[in-house]
Protein backbone atom coordinates (compact mmCIF):
# COMPACT_ATOMS: atom_id res chain seq x y z
CA UNK A 1 0.00 0.00 0.00
CA UNK A 2 2.59 2.46 0.77
CA UNK A 3 4.73 1.67 -1.78
CA UNK A 4 1.39 2.05 -4.40
CA UNK A 5 0.48 5.35 -2.51
CA UNK A 6 4.59 6.61 -3.01
CA UNK A 7 3.86 6.07 -6.64
CA UNK A 8 0.95 8.14 -7.27
CA UNK A 9 2.45 10.98 -5.02
CA UNK A 10 5.18 11.16 -7.45
CA UNK A 11 3.18 11.74 -10.29
CA UNK A 12 2.75 15.58 -10.17
CA UNK A 13 -0.71 17.03 -9.72
CA UNK A 14 -0.05 19.33 -13.14
CA UNK A 15 -1.14 16.29 -14.93
CA UNK A 16 -4.62 16.73 -13.46
CA UNK A 17 -5.98 13.26 -14.39
CA UNK A 18 -4.53 11.93 -11.62
CA UNK A 19 -4.55 14.79 -9.29
CA UNK A 20 -5.11 13.85 -5.82
CA UNK A 21 -9.11 14.43 -4.63
CA UNK A 22 -10.63 13.98 -1.24
CA UNK A 23 -13.44 12.09 -2.27
CA UNK A 24 -13.38 8.11 -1.52
CA UNK A 25 -14.43 7.50 -4.88
CA UNK A 26 -11.74 9.36 -6.48
CA UNK A 27 -9.74 7.29 -4.30
CA UNK A 28 -10.48 4.16 -5.11
CA UNK A 29 -10.39 4.69 -9.14
CA UNK A 30 -7.61 6.01 -8.83
CA UNK A 31 -5.84 2.90 -6.97
CA UNK A 32 -8.16 0.85 -9.79
CA UNK A 33 -6.49 3.23 -12.26
CA UNK A 34 -2.78 2.21 -11.29
CA UNK A 35 -3.27 -1.00 -10.47
CA UNK A 36 -4.30 -1.55 -14.07
CA UNK A 37 -1.12 0.82 -15.00
CA UNK A 38 1.12 -1.64 -13.27
CA UNK A 39 -0.32 -4.82 -14.88
CA UNK A 40 -0.44 -3.56 -18.36
CA UNK A 41 3.27 -2.17 -17.87
CA UNK A 42 4.36 -6.07 -16.14
CA UNK A 43 2.11 -7.99 -18.67
CA UNK A 44 3.99 -5.83 -21.56
CA UNK A 45 7.05 -6.77 -20.06
CA UNK A 46 6.36 -10.31 -19.41
CA UNK A 47 5.15 -10.77 -23.20
CA UNK A 48 8.33 -8.89 -24.60
CA UNK A 49 10.74 -11.45 -22.51
CA UNK A 50 8.33 -14.75 -23.76
CA UNK A 51 9.20 -13.13 -26.97
CA UNK A 52 13.26 -12.70 -26.40
CA UNK A 53 12.91 -15.77 -25.56
CA UNK A 54 11.68 -17.32 -28.23
CA UNK A 55 13.22 -15.54 -31.30
CA UNK A 56 16.95 -16.39 -29.84
CA UNK A 57 16.19 -19.98 -28.29
CA UNK A 58 18.51 -22.63 -30.03
CA UNK A 59 15.53 -24.81 -29.68
CA UNK A 60 13.09 -22.58 -31.68
CA UNK A 61 12.12 -23.73 -35.42
CA UNK A 62 15.05 -22.92 -37.14
CA UNK A 63 14.70 -19.74 -39.67
CA UNK A 64 14.49 -21.07 -43.54
CA UNK A 65 17.16 -18.14 -44.65
CA UNK A 66 19.67 -19.69 -41.97
CA UNK A 67 21.16 -22.32 -43.68
CA UNK A 68 23.59 -23.57 -41.22
CA UNK A 69 20.39 -24.52 -39.32
CA UNK A 70 18.18 -25.92 -41.91
CA UNK A 71 18.82 -29.21 -40.51
CA UNK A 72 17.54 -29.05 -36.72
CA UNK A 73 13.99 -28.98 -38.09
CA UNK A 74 11.82 -31.72 -36.20
CA UNK A 75 11.19 -35.16 -38.22
CA UNK A 76 9.55 -38.08 -37.38
CA UNK A 77 10.45 -41.02 -36.27
CA UNK A 78 9.67 -43.48 -33.63
CA UNK A 79 6.41 -46.00 -32.57
CA UNK A 80 6.46 -50.07 -32.93
CA UNK A 81 5.93 -49.68 -37.14
CA UNK A 82 8.75 -47.35 -37.40
CA UNK A 83 11.10 -49.89 -35.02
CA UNK A 84 10.21 -52.53 -37.73
CA UNK A 85 11.60 -51.32 -40.42
CA UNK A 86 14.57 -49.83 -38.85
CA UNK A 87 14.78 -53.65 -38.22
CA UNK A 88 14.18 -54.72 -41.23
CA UNK A 89 16.39 -52.95 -43.33
CA UNK A 90 19.26 -53.89 -40.43
CA UNK A 91 18.89 -57.42 -40.79
CA UNK A 92 21.57 -59.44 -42.15
CA UNK A 93 21.02 -61.48 -45.26
CA UNK A 94 23.78 -63.40 -45.90
CA UNK A 95 26.57 -65.44 -43.65
CA UNK A 96 29.32 -63.48 -42.47
CA UNK A 97 27.14 -60.31 -42.97
CA UNK A 98 27.55 -56.82 -41.85
CA UNK A 99 24.86 -54.65 -40.44
CA UNK A 100 26.02 -51.21 -40.84
CA UNK A 101 24.05 -47.78 -40.24
CA UNK A 102 24.78 -45.76 -42.95
CA UNK A 103 25.00 -41.67 -42.06
CA UNK A 104 24.29 -39.60 -45.28
CA UNK A 105 23.03 -42.09 -47.40
CA UNK A 106 20.99 -40.13 -49.69
CA UNK A 107 24.19 -38.10 -50.24
CA UNK A 108 26.13 -39.02 -53.58
CA UNK A 109 28.78 -41.60 -52.43
CA UNK A 110 26.17 -42.49 -49.13
CA UNK A 111 23.85 -44.29 -51.80
CA UNK A 112 26.22 -46.07 -53.71
CA UNK A 113 27.64 -47.26 -50.68
CA UNK A 114 24.53 -48.24 -49.14
CA UNK A 115 23.42 -50.56 -52.45
CA UNK A 116 26.68 -51.91 -52.66
CA UNK A 117 25.80 -53.47 -48.74
CA UNK A 118 22.25 -54.21 -49.45
CA UNK A 119 23.44 -56.35 -52.79
CA UNK A 120 25.95 -58.52 -51.26
CA UNK A 121 22.86 -59.57 -48.03
CA UNK A 122 24.10 -57.10 -45.43
CA UNK A 123 21.77 -55.36 -43.23
CA UNK A 124 21.61 -51.38 -44.14
CA UNK A 125 19.86 -48.64 -41.90
CA UNK A 126 20.42 -44.81 -43.83
CA UNK A 127 20.07 -41.77 -41.71
CA UNK A 128 19.90 -38.45 -43.59
CA UNK A 129 18.54 -34.94 -43.23
CA UNK A 130 17.57 -34.44 -46.39
CA UNK A 131 19.19 -30.76 -46.28
CA UNK A 132 19.03 -28.23 -49.26
CA UNK A 133 22.56 -27.84 -49.77
CA UNK A 134 21.95 -28.76 -53.41
CA UNK A 135 18.59 -29.66 -55.15
CA UNK A 136 17.00 -31.91 -52.38
CA UNK A 137 15.13 -33.43 -55.66
CA UNK A 138 18.08 -35.26 -56.65
CA UNK A 139 18.39 -36.51 -53.18
CA UNK A 140 14.66 -37.61 -52.84
CA UNK A 141 14.94 -39.67 -56.66
CA UNK A 142 18.20 -41.29 -54.84
CA UNK A 143 16.16 -42.04 -51.90
CA UNK A 144 13.39 -43.53 -54.12
CA UNK A 145 16.41 -45.92 -55.39
CA UNK A 146 17.47 -47.07 -52.38
CA UNK A 147 13.48 -47.61 -51.26
CA UNK A 148 13.38 -50.03 -54.16
CA UNK A 149 16.73 -51.76 -53.19
CA UNK A 150 14.77 -52.60 -49.47
CA UNK A 151 17.02 -49.64 -47.92
CA UNK A 152 14.78 -47.28 -45.47
CA UNK A 153 16.54 -44.39 -45.06
CA UNK A 154 15.66 -42.19 -41.58
CA UNK A 155 14.98 -38.92 -41.95
CA UNK A 156 16.92 -36.96 -39.26
CA UNK A 157 20.30 -35.15 -38.21
CA UNK A 158 23.69 -36.77 -36.87
CA UNK A 159 23.56 -34.12 -34.27
CA UNK A 160 19.67 -35.36 -32.84
CA UNK A 161 21.55 -37.67 -30.25
CA UNK A 162 18.46 -38.89 -28.85
CA UNK A 163 17.28 -40.30 -32.34
CA UNK A 164 21.13 -41.72 -33.18
CA UNK A 165 21.20 -42.73 -29.54
CA UNK A 166 17.77 -44.74 -30.26
CA UNK A 167 18.84 -46.67 -33.33
CA UNK A 168 21.72 -47.99 -31.41
CA UNK A 169 18.67 -49.13 -28.86
CA UNK A 170 16.64 -50.84 -31.97
CA UNK A 171 19.80 -52.66 -33.66
CA UNK A 172 22.97 -53.93 -32.69
CA UNK A 173 25.39 -52.07 -35.75
CA UNK A 174 28.00 -54.11 -36.42
CA UNK A 175 29.53 -51.18 -38.57
CA UNK A 176 29.12 -47.32 -39.23
CA UNK A 177 30.10 -46.17 -42.58
CA UNK A 178 29.44 -42.41 -41.76
CA UNK A 179 29.82 -40.11 -44.56
CA UNK A 180 27.03 -37.59 -43.65
CA UNK A 181 28.87 -34.35 -43.48
CA UNK A 182 29.35 -30.59 -44.65
CA UNK A 183 30.91 -30.99 -48.54
CA UNK A 184 32.42 -28.50 -50.62
CA UNK A 185 35.63 -26.20 -50.58
CA UNK A 186 34.49 -23.02 -51.55
CA UNK A 187 31.09 -22.89 -50.21
CA UNK A 188 32.59 -23.18 -46.79
CA UNK A 189 33.20 -18.98 -47.23
CA UNK A 190 29.91 -18.28 -47.40
CA UNK A 191 28.28 -20.82 -45.03
CA UNK A 192 30.99 -21.76 -42.25
CA UNK A 193 29.01 -22.79 -39.52
CA UNK A 194 27.53 -24.96 -41.59
CA UNK A 195 30.68 -27.01 -41.33
CA UNK A 196 31.19 -26.93 -37.77
CA UNK A 197 27.66 -28.09 -37.27
CA UNK A 198 28.05 -31.20 -39.39
CA UNK A 199 31.35 -32.00 -39.60
CA UNK A 200 32.38 -31.24 -36.32
CA UNK A 201 29.75 -31.35 -34.18
CA UNK A 202 27.57 -34.13 -36.02
CA UNK A 203 30.86 -36.22 -35.76
CA UNK A 204 31.01 -35.57 -32.23
CA UNK A 205 27.44 -36.73 -31.42
CA UNK A 206 27.91 -39.66 -34.06
CA UNK A 207 30.43 -40.96 -32.27
CA UNK A 208 29.19 -40.22 -28.27
CA UNK A 209 26.49 -42.64 -29.31
CA UNK A 210 28.87 -45.12 -30.71
CA UNK A 211 31.05 -45.39 -27.93
CA UNK A 212 27.93 -45.47 -25.41
CA UNK A 213 26.11 -48.41 -27.76
CA UNK A 214 26.13 -51.93 -26.92
CA UNK A 215 28.25 -53.45 -28.84
CA UNK A 216 30.21 -50.87 -30.08
CA UNK A 217 30.35 -50.66 -33.71
CA UNK A 218 33.50 -50.34 -35.98
CA UNK A 219 33.23 -46.93 -37.77
CA UNK A 220 34.76 -45.57 -41.35
CA UNK A 221 34.11 -42.50 -42.42
CA UNK A 222 34.76 -39.87 -45.00
CA UNK A 223 37.91 -37.91 -44.48
CA UNK A 224 39.45 -35.41 -47.52
CA UNK A 225 42.52 -34.76 -50.11
CA UNK A 226 42.02 -31.55 -48.95
CA UNK A 227 43.61 -32.37 -45.79
CA UNK A 228 47.20 -32.13 -47.63
CA UNK A 229 46.35 -28.83 -48.45
CA UNK A 230 49.15 -26.50 -49.05
CA UNK A 231 51.19 -29.25 -49.51
CA UNK A 232 53.31 -29.41 -52.35
CA UNK A 233 55.19 -32.82 -52.31
CA UNK A 234 53.37 -35.31 -54.50
CA UNK A 235 51.96 -38.39 -54.57
CA UNK A 236 50.29 -37.33 -51.26
CA UNK A 237 51.00 -40.04 -48.35
CA UNK A 238 49.13 -40.69 -45.22
CA UNK A 239 52.78 -40.35 -43.48
CA UNK A 240 52.95 -36.74 -44.72
CA UNK A 241 52.07 -33.19 -42.76
CA UNK A 242 48.44 -32.28 -42.68
CA UNK A 243 48.61 -28.75 -40.53
CA UNK A 244 48.20 -26.73 -43.33
CA UNK A 245 44.70 -26.67 -44.69
CA UNK A 246 43.64 -24.26 -47.21
CA UNK A 247 40.22 -24.22 -46.58
CA UNK A 248 37.57 -24.41 -43.55
CA UNK A 249 36.02 -27.14 -44.97
CA UNK A 250 39.79 -29.20 -45.14
CA UNK A 251 39.93 -27.56 -41.24
CA UNK A 252 36.93 -29.40 -40.14
CA UNK A 253 38.36 -33.10 -42.03
CA UNK A 254 41.51 -32.63 -40.50
CA UNK A 255 39.76 -31.71 -37.17
CA UNK A 256 37.34 -35.31 -37.36
CA UNK A 257 40.75 -36.99 -37.73
CA UNK A 258 42.25 -35.62 -34.31
CA UNK A 259 38.68 -35.94 -32.80
CA UNK A 260 38.63 -39.83 -33.93
CA UNK A 261 41.52 -40.26 -32.82
CA UNK A 262 40.64 -39.59 -29.28
CA UNK A 263 37.57 -41.71 -29.27
CA UNK A 264 40.34 -44.33 -30.16
CA UNK A 265 42.20 -43.53 -27.60
CA UNK A 266 39.72 -43.12 -24.72
CA UNK A 267 37.12 -45.80 -25.77
CA UNK A 268 38.46 -48.00 -27.79
CA UNK A 269 36.67 -47.29 -30.68
CA UNK A 270 37.81 -49.25 -34.14
CA UNK A 271 38.37 -46.18 -36.33
CA UNK A 272 39.05 -45.60 -40.16
CA UNK A 273 39.33 -42.29 -41.84
CA UNK A 274 38.90 -42.34 -46.13
CA UNK A 275 40.72 -39.70 -47.63
CA UNK A 276 38.38 -39.23 -51.03
CA UNK A 277 39.99 -37.85 -53.84
CA UNK A 278 37.11 -36.04 -56.15
CA UNK A 279 34.97 -38.62 -56.38
CA UNK A 280 32.91 -38.53 -59.40
CA UNK A 281 30.09 -40.34 -61.19
CA UNK A 282 26.48 -41.08 -61.93
CA UNK A 283 24.51 -39.70 -59.19
CA UNK A 284 27.06 -37.08 -58.64
CA UNK A 285 26.66 -33.83 -56.72
CA UNK A 286 25.56 -30.61 -58.63
CA UNK A 287 28.11 -28.60 -56.56
CA UNK A 288 30.88 -29.90 -58.39
CA UNK A 289 32.82 -29.29 -60.92
CA UNK A 290 32.54 -31.66 -63.65
CA UNK A 291 28.58 -31.80 -63.23
CA UNK A 292 28.12 -28.38 -63.11
CA UNK A 293 30.36 -27.88 -66.35
CA UNK A 294 28.13 -30.50 -67.95
CA UNK A 295 25.29 -28.50 -67.36
CA UNK A 296 26.14 -24.69 -68.74
CA UNK A 297 28.08 -26.39 -71.54
CA UNK A 298 25.02 -28.11 -72.59
CA UNK A 299 23.09 -24.75 -71.66
CA UNK A 300 26.05 -22.90 -74.15
CA UNK A 301 26.44 -21.03 -71.14
CA UNK A 302 30.57 -19.82 -70.28
CA UNK A 303 32.26 -22.29 -67.80
CA UNK A 304 35.19 -20.88 -65.30
CA UNK A 305 38.48 -22.85 -65.68
CA UNK A 306 40.87 -22.08 -62.88
CA UNK A 307 44.39 -21.50 -63.40
CA UNK A 308 47.78 -20.93 -61.03
CA UNK A 309 49.82 -18.54 -61.53
CA UNK A 310 52.01 -17.84 -64.76
CA UNK A 311 49.81 -20.14 -66.22
CA UNK A 312 49.90 -22.94 -63.76
CA UNK A 313 48.05 -26.02 -64.45
CA UNK A 314 45.27 -26.97 -61.84
CA UNK A 315 44.60 -30.43 -61.71
CA UNK A 316 42.59 -33.20 -59.79
CA UNK A 317 42.94 -36.99 -58.70
CA UNK A 318 39.27 -37.87 -59.85
CA UNK A 319 38.31 -40.92 -58.63
CA UNK A 320 35.22 -43.03 -60.13
CA UNK A 321 32.55 -44.08 -57.71
CA UNK A 322 32.92 -47.25 -58.13
CA UNK A 323 36.30 -47.31 -56.72
CA UNK A 324 35.43 -45.54 -53.94
CA UNK A 325 33.06 -47.64 -52.72
CA UNK A 326 35.09 -50.72 -53.05
CA UNK A 327 37.28 -48.62 -51.00
CA UNK A 328 34.76 -48.36 -48.35
CA UNK A 329 33.83 -52.10 -48.25
CA UNK A 330 37.38 -53.07 -47.80
CA UNK A 331 37.56 -50.44 -45.02
CA UNK A 332 34.58 -52.08 -43.75
CA UNK A 333 35.36 -55.75 -43.68
CA UNK A 334 38.99 -55.12 -42.56
CA UNK A 335 37.40 -53.14 -39.36
CA UNK A 336 38.44 -54.98 -36.13
CA UNK A 337 36.10 -55.18 -33.70
CA UNK A 338 36.29 -51.88 -31.36
CA UNK A 339 37.09 -53.05 -27.62
CA UNK A 340 35.00 -50.80 -25.24
CA UNK A 341 32.25 -51.77 -23.51
CA UNK A 342 29.86 -49.56 -21.58
CA UNK A 343 31.32 -46.53 -22.58
CA UNK A 344 34.73 -48.19 -21.52
CA UNK A 345 37.94 -49.39 -22.98
CA UNK A 346 39.12 -52.46 -22.71
CA UNK A 347 42.19 -52.40 -24.70
CA UNK A 348 44.03 -50.86 -27.46
CA UNK A 349 41.47 -50.77 -30.64
CA UNK A 350 42.13 -49.99 -34.46
CA UNK A 351 43.13 -46.41 -36.04
CA UNK A 352 43.65 -46.10 -39.77
CA UNK A 353 43.75 -43.03 -42.45
CA UNK A 354 43.78 -44.41 -46.18
CA UNK A 355 43.98 -42.38 -48.95
CA UNK A 356 41.41 -43.37 -51.64
CA UNK A 357 42.55 -41.88 -55.06
CA UNK A 358 43.30 -42.85 -58.81
CA UNK A 359 46.90 -41.83 -58.76
CA UNK A 360 46.93 -39.96 -61.89
CA UNK A 361 46.04 -36.63 -61.85
CA UNK A 362 44.15 -34.46 -65.00
CA UNK A 363 44.01 -31.13 -65.26
CA UNK A 364 40.77 -29.62 -65.42
CA UNK A 365 41.05 -28.20 -68.92
CA UNK A 366 41.30 -31.74 -69.91
CA UNK A 367 38.26 -32.73 -67.56
CA UNK A 368 36.58 -30.03 -69.92
CA UNK A 369 38.03 -31.23 -73.34
CA UNK A 370 36.50 -35.48 -72.50
CA UNK A 371 33.28 -33.83 -71.48
CA UNK A 372 33.10 -31.86 -75.01
CA UNK A 373 33.80 -34.51 -76.91
CA UNK A 374 30.91 -36.66 -74.88
CA UNK A 375 28.55 -33.84 -75.16
CA UNK A 376 29.90 -33.17 -78.87
CA UNK A 377 29.30 -29.73 -77.64
CA UNK A 378 31.96 -27.22 -77.63
CA UNK A 379 32.61 -25.43 -74.16
CA UNK A 380 32.91 -21.71 -74.06
CA UNK A 381 35.32 -21.25 -72.09
CA UNK A 382 36.79 -18.73 -69.83
CA UNK A 383 40.21 -19.39 -67.74
CA UNK A 384 40.44 -17.24 -64.52
CA UNK A 385 43.13 -17.07 -61.97
CA UNK A 386 42.45 -19.72 -59.38
CA UNK A 387 40.60 -17.35 -56.74
CA UNK A 388 41.45 -17.02 -52.97
CA UNK A 389 38.51 -19.45 -52.24
CA UNK A 390 40.03 -22.37 -50.86
CA UNK A 391 40.78 -24.62 -54.01
CA UNK A 392 44.27 -25.69 -53.59
CA UNK A 393 46.09 -26.18 -57.15
CA UNK A 394 46.63 -30.17 -57.54
CA UNK A 395 46.01 -33.41 -55.78
CA UNK A 396 47.54 -36.49 -56.17
CA UNK A 397 47.06 -39.47 -54.17
CA UNK A 398 49.19 -42.21 -53.09
CA UNK A 399 48.22 -45.26 -52.26
CA UNK A 400 49.96 -47.93 -51.80
CA UNK A 401 48.64 -47.86 -48.27
CA UNK A 402 45.36 -49.01 -48.98
CA UNK A 403 46.05 -51.45 -51.94
CA UNK A 404 48.63 -53.06 -49.75
CA UNK A 405 45.90 -53.20 -46.66
CA UNK A 406 42.71 -53.26 -48.42
CA UNK A 407 43.17 -55.12 -51.60
CA UNK A 408 42.08 -51.27 -53.12
CA UNK A 409 43.11 -50.99 -56.86
CA UNK A 410 40.86 -48.57 -58.83
CA UNK A 411 40.31 -49.38 -62.30
CA UNK A 412 38.09 -46.90 -63.71
CA UNK A 413 40.20 -43.83 -65.74
CA UNK A 414 38.42 -40.19 -66.26
CA UNK A 415 37.52 -40.98 -69.85
CA UNK A 416 35.32 -44.17 -68.93
CA UNK A 417 33.95 -42.92 -65.86
CA UNK A 418 32.49 -39.56 -67.34
CA UNK A 419 31.57 -41.50 -70.06
CA UNK A 420 29.04 -43.12 -67.76
CA UNK A 421 28.40 -39.67 -65.24
CA UNK A 422 27.14 -38.00 -69.14
CA UNK A 423 25.10 -41.52 -69.85
CA UNK A 424 23.60 -41.41 -66.14
CA UNK A 425 22.66 -37.37 -66.90
CA UNK A 426 21.10 -37.36 -69.72
CA UNK A 427 18.72 -39.56 -68.62
CA UNK A 428 18.17 -38.79 -65.78
CA UNK A 429 17.54 -34.80 -67.06
CA UNK A 430 15.82 -35.50 -70.09
CA UNK A 431 12.62 -36.80 -70.35
CA UNK A 432 11.06 -34.04 -68.36
CA UNK A 433 13.05 -33.98 -64.96
CA UNK A 434 13.98 -30.58 -64.39
CA UNK A 435 17.32 -28.64 -65.12
CA UNK A 436 20.00 -29.84 -62.30
CA UNK A 437 19.76 -27.22 -59.52
O1 LIG B 1 39.09 -34.37 -52.86
C1 LIG B 1 38.31 -33.99 -52.00
O2 LIG B 1 38.43 -34.41 -50.89
C2 LIG B 1 37.23 -32.99 -52.32
O3 LIG B 1 36.86 -33.08 -53.69
C3 LIG B 1 35.95 -32.11 -54.12
O4 LIG B 1 36.58 -30.86 -54.11
P1 LIG B 1 37.34 -30.39 -55.42
O5 LIG B 1 38.46 -31.30 -55.73
O6 LIG B 1 37.68 -28.95 -55.22
O7 LIG B 1 36.25 -30.59 -56.57
P2 LIG B 1 35.45 -29.56 -57.48
O8 LIG B 1 34.84 -28.50 -56.67
O9 LIG B 1 34.58 -30.35 -58.34
O10 LIG B 1 36.60 -28.89 -58.36
C4 LIG B 1 37.34 -29.67 -59.27
C5 LIG B 1 38.39 -28.81 -59.92
O11 LIG B 1 37.75 -27.84 -60.75
C6 LIG B 1 38.26 -26.55 -60.46
N1 LIG B 1 37.17 -25.58 -60.75
C7 LIG B 1 36.08 -25.52 -59.96
C8 LIG B 1 35.06 -24.64 -60.23
C9 LIG B 1 35.15 -23.80 -61.32
O12 LIG B 1 34.26 -22.97 -61.60
N2 LIG B 1 36.26 -23.88 -62.12
C10 LIG B 1 37.27 -24.75 -61.87
O13 LIG B 1 38.27 -24.78 -62.61
C11 LIG B 1 38.70 -26.62 -59.02
O14 LIG B 1 39.69 -25.66 -58.76
C12 LIG B 1 39.24 -28.04 -58.95
O15 LIG B 1 40.58 -28.05 -59.40
C13 LIG B 1 34.70 -32.11 -53.27
O16 LIG B 1 33.86 -31.04 -53.62
C14 LIG B 1 35.02 -32.09 -51.80
O17 LIG B 1 33.82 -32.24 -51.08
C15 LIG B 1 35.98 -33.21 -51.52
O18 LIG B 1 36.27 -33.36 -50.19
Amino acid sequence: MLKHASYLDSIPPAQGKFKMEKSPYVHNRLRWHSSLMKLTFWSFIFLALIFIFFYRSPSSNPLPQDPSRRSLRTYNWGGPAWEKRVRSSARIRSRDGISVLVTGAAGFVGTHVSTALKRRGDGVLGLDNFNDYYDPSLKRARHALLDRSGVFIVEGDINDSILVRKLFEVVAFTHVMHLAAQAGVRYAMENPSSYVHSNIAGLVSLLEACKSANPQPAIVWASSSSVYGLNSKVPFSEKDRTDQPASLYAATKKAGEEIAHTYNHIYGLSLTALRFFTVYGPWGRPDMAYFFFTRDILKGKTISIFEAANHGTVARDFTYVDDIVKGCLAALDTAEKSTGTGGKKKGPAQFRIYNLGNTSPVPVSDLVSILERLLKVNAKRKVIKLPQNGDVRFTHANISLAQRELGYKPSTDLQTGLKKFVRWYLGYYSGGKKAAG
